[in-house]
């Protein structure tokens, strides 16, 4: 059984990563853009994460959307170098203009394979909620979902693909096995 306990680390993260974020809305559904980070969230500590990989999976997305290179360190001084580093690497770049589409995924996934066991937790769950949120929002809106990806139809799920590969190189948990499922249900729809 796990017997975790999270501190008032975890809340204060919480409410931070909730006002970072307050007003970024999911591009399809157009929702709160935090229902993705408490959802990511819930994944890394159903599947055992520690409390520094909750935290960095509510601020998985900070850097890359909300502040760059400030935000990294506001976070190191409030949560520490070890959150830091689980966000870092699950953030592809924090640079504007940001590079090309697929120069971005392909080094991704290239860091991906070289990454700690934390890091991979995180980006999987990460993957994980955003291949079952275009399950659900093409049930919904059909066909035209793929018009606000910037590789498409095809370019989305040649990552999504890609990125299955990569979780399983280091052999396979449940985490990994339902996000291959849903890529499965994905490359269906
Ligand atoms: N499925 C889905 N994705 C959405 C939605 N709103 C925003 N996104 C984000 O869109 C990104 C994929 O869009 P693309 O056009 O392919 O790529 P890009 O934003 O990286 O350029 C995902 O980022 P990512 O870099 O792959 O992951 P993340 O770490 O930013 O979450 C995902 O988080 C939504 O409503 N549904």
């Amino acid at each position: 059984m796990n017997t975790l306990k999270l501190t008032d680390k975890f809340a204060e993260a919480l409410v931070y990563a909730t006002r970072l974020h307050a007003h970024q809305t999911r591009k399809i559904s157009g929702v709160p853009y935090v229902t993705h980070l408490l959802s990511v969230t819930a994944l890394v500590l159903e599947a055992g994460g520690t409390e520094e990989e909750a935290i960095a999976a509510l601020l998985h997305d900070a850097i890359e959307d909300q502040g760059g290179s400030q935000t990294r360190e506001e976070i190191r001084q409030k949560f520490g170098d070890a959150v830091v580093a689980i966000i870092d690497g699950c953030t592809e770049c924090d640079i504007y203009p940001k590079p090309p589409w697929q120069e971005r995924k392909k080094r991704y996934l290239h860091n991906l394979r070289h990454a700690s066991p934390s890091i991979r937790r995180v980006s999987l769950a990460d993957k994980l909620h955003n291949a079952r949120s275009l399950v659900a929002d093409w049930r919904q809106y059909g066909d035209s979902i793929w018009n606000e990806f910037k590789a498409g139809k095809e370019g989305t799920l040649w990552f999504y693909q890609e990125l299955l590969r990569v979780y399983r190189e280091n052999g396979s948990d449940l985490m990994t096995e339902e996000f291959a499922r849903v890529i499965e249900e994905l490359c269906q729809v």
